[in-house]
């Protein structure tokens, strides 16, 4: 599904990814971890062609991306930071993508499961962070490709909409789609993750499952297991 060969990225003298080697060839949830400044976001946008690498090779489903896009329709996106034009209301920011997209979308049934009907008609400057970040999930889900990349999906949410998230991405998984996904609440990755990739001093420093990581670090709790490679290597 996604091929990565090589990657280097720098902003000025800033090294982020560092020769960067990662495959994924099976279906499944894969939390994409490291700490603030690893480069998570900025790896999530070289495989969206959103960051062009200086060096290094991408491939998803079989397409090379540097400078091609159009495997991007191939790939739902949830943005870290979703700037929606605040004088539009949530319904108009909806039916803007739908028709952009020009693919069959499921926007009602998402707009019922985070329970968005009262806020349809309001400005999307007005909403909470919470319900922007609802409106930002249904624009990602409502369409059915075969790669989903989720960056930060939990920022803002509150319980209930976030065991609702859970359920969705698990509910995707079984369609046998490969989801991506950054979060900094470790307990819904250890819920979530089939797959944890960490990234560290701009490479991949482990891939494996949870349980393997408290294994290789001997300790039985993840949070502790995550805090001990950050710690062994003065992250
Ligand atoms: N467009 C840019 N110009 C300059 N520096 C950038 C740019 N984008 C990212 N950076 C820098 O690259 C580094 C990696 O950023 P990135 O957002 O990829 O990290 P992250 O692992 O996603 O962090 P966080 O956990 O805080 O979200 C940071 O030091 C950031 O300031």
């Amino acid at each position: 599904m996604i091929t990565i060969t090589n990657l280097h990225k720098q902003f000025g003298n800033l090294k982020v990814l560092n020769g960067l080697n990662l495959q994924i060839t099976e279906a499944g949830i894969i939390a994409i971890l490291g700490p603030n400044g690893s480069g998570k976001t900025t790896l999530i946008k070289s495989i969206l062609g959103m960051v062009l690498p200086q060096q290094g090779e991408i491939k998803v489903i079989d397409s090379k991306v540097h400078k091609r896009y159009g495997y991007r329709q191939k790939i739902d996106y949830l943005p870290q930071i979703a700037n929606f034009p605040s004088n539009l209301k949530v319904k108009e920011l909806i039916e803007m993508v739908k028709d952009l997209r020009g693919q069959s979308p499921r926007d009602k049934e998402l707009i019922q499961l985070f329970k968005l009907e009262p806020y349809l008609d309001k400005k999307l400057g007005k909403l909470s962070g919470g319900s922007r970040q609802k409106v930002n999930l249904v624009l990602c889900f409502m369409f059915d490709s075969p790669l989903i990349i989720l960056d930060e999906p939990t920022s803002g949410l509150d319980p209930v909409s976030l065991i609702r998230l859970r359920e969705l991405i698990q509910q995707e998984k079984e369609k046998g789609k490969t989801i991506l996904i950054t979060s900094h609440i470790m307990s819904f990755v250890e819920e979530i993750s089939d797959r944890i990739i960490f990234l560290l001093e701009g490479k991949i420093y482990f891939k494996g499952t949870v349980n393997d990581l408290k294994t290789v670090t001997g300790e039985p709790n993840f949070e502790h297991a995550i805090a001990k490679i950050l710690t062994s290597n003065h992250a």
